[in-house]
Parts: structure tokens; sequence; C-alpha cells
């Protein structure tokens, strides 16, 4: 089993702005999404985001975003606590909005970690990224009316506006080792991934091989992901693109820290 963070934070409100990075859970496990999974890795959580997709599985940092704030030097001296790992999975919510994650990932880079940033790719930043796991969100992801887990439509057209910014994903691409990794809820989002996907080869002068391009099953529970994962699967085959399974599911469903 993982091992969860060992340090109890209260978990507090973090709409206003402290000392540090606001973070939600820091836990030691397998990767379980993309070209690493499988991976022992440290994951850091940040909190909060800029988009509010309707099937967020970390709730806690975007829609009800909570955590406590923390000192660069207190998140290391935790990651180095699991001395197994090479690796750092640096998600959120969406980690890119907090400045201080270029400091966090410079530190880490310093002290010889591998690093993969989870993003959904609308902020770029300069910081030692080994790979950008970039998950571009489609129209499938957006919270109408009567997919909001919250209120009632709310984000929709903040959340529509916002999804995709051309100039942050294109710079990343040529920036970073890159993995594409779309969240596929059935057939009708391969359309709008091709179409991102031509654009993104067209914006940018680095290669984008099909197998850069990963296909995740909507899901955050097994359950969910039996409704999705074969479909998925066989998209894949069908578009020459890349299955990635969701292997932290498969594992230990939505158990927290996993
Ligand atoms: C919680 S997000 C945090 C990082 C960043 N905000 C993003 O969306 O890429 C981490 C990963 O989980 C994926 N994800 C979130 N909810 C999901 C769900 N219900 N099913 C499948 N993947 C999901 C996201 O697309 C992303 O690849
Ligand atoms: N095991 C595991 N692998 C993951 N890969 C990306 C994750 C994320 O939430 O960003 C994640 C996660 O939450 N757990
Ligand atoms: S962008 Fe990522 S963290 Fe933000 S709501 Fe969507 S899945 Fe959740
Ligand atoms: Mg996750």
């Amino acid at each position: 089993m993982p091992v969860a963070s060992d340090v109890e934070e209260p978990a507090t409100d973090v709409d206003a702005a402290g000392e540090g990075l606001p973070i939600n859970e820091v836990f030691y496990s397998l990767q379980g999404e993309g070209t690493l999974a499988g991976v022992p890795s440290v994951f850091v959580r940040t909190s909060g985001c800029n988009l509010r997709c309707w099937f967020c599985d970390s709730y806690h940092t975007s829609w009800e975003p909570t955590g406590a704030w923390r000192d660069v030097d207190s998140i290391i001296e935790e990651v180095h606590s699991h001395e197994q790992a090479n690796h750092v999975v640096l998600t959120g919510g969406e980690p890119l909005i907090h400045e201080e994650s270029i400091e966090l990932l410079e530190r880490l880079a310093a002290d010889g970690y591998h690093t993969t940033v989870e993003t959904n790719g609308t902020i770029y930043r300069d910081a030692p990224i080994d790979l950008a796991s970039i998950s571009p969100k489609l129209a499938s992801s957006t919270p109408t009316p009567d997919r909001d887990p919250k209120g009632e439509g709310e984000w929709e057209e903040k959340h529509e506006q916002n999804r995709i910014d051309m100039d942050a994903l294109s710079q990343m691409v040529d920036d970073y080792e890159t993995q594409l990794k779309f969240v596929v809820t059935d057939a009708s989002d391969l359309p709008q991934i091709t179409d991102l996907v031509d654009r993104v080869r067209e914006a940018t002068a680095t290669t984008v091989a099909d197998d850069d391009v990963l296909l995740m099953p909507e899901g955050m529970t097994r359950e969910q992901l039996d409704g999705t994962r074969s479909e998925v699967a066989e998209l894949a085959m069908e578009y020459g693109y890349r299955y990635t399974p969701r292997l932290h599911v498969d594992l230990w469903n939505d158990a927290p820290g996993t």
C-alpha cells in the first residue's frame, strides 16, 4: 500500500494567498498514468486550478480547494523521506498556476530527481521539467449545468474559454519532452483530439509522434473505468495512438493517497 503523507496538516481553504505553495497532499505511490506508468514516485499535489472539469478526480484541489501553505524546504524534506524514489510527480489542481512551483522543480532537479509535471497545458513556466505530461481539456470536460458537481453551471463559460491556450501548449511542447494525455469519455472526443494534434504539429518545431498522444479512459473508480476502458483501447488501435491505463485505479480504486 502506498505511504500517504505522515505530516498531518489541517485542511483549510486555500483561496487566500500565503507563503510557499498550497499543498493538498504528498504521497508515495506508483505512477499510474502515461509512459512512466509503474515507476515508484513521490507525488506532490498542489491545490487550486484555473479550470473546473466536471469529472475532476481531485475535487479538493479544484471545486473545493483545500490544503495547507507549506514552504519549499518542508516539501523537499518530505520528498526525501521516501528514500526509494528517484521520480517526483508535481500535480494538482493545476501546479503551474503557482510561480513557486518553479523553485520547487529547481530544487528537485538540483537534488537529482526526475520530474514529471501533470498539467492542463494552459500556463507555460520555464522550469526544469523532465516530462511535461500535458492533458489538454476537450469540450466533454466542460461543467454544463447538468454535469456541474457543485452548482448550476457557473463555471461553464470560464472553463470553455480557458481550456485551450495554443501559445502555452505549443511552447511547452517545443521546450520539454512531452506526452499529450487526453481524457476520453467516448468516441465523439476523437475528432477534437486529431484536430488539436494537427494544430500542435503546425504550431511547433518539434515532432509529435502518434505514440506521444495518449488516450486515457475517463473514470475515477474501477466501476466507472469498467464502462470506458475497452472502448478507449479500441479507439487507440483504430487511430494509432497510445492507450494508457489508470494503474492506480486498477490497483487501489479511489483510495486517498494513491
Ligand atoms: C487532477 S489532474 C491535475 C493536473 C492538471 N490539472 C491536469 O488536468 O492535467 C491529473 C490527471 O488526472 C486526469 N483526470 C482527472 N479526472 C479524471 C477522470 N475522472 N478520469 C480520468 N482522468 C482524469 C487529468 O486529465 C490529468 O491527466
Ligand atoms: N498513482 C497515481 N498516479 C498518478 N498519475 C497522475 C496522477 C495525478 O493525479 O496527477 C496520479 C495519481 O493521483 N496517482
Ligand atoms: S484541469 Fe486538472 S485539476 Fe483542474 S479541474 Fe481539470 S482535471 Fe481537475
Ligand atoms: Mg490523480
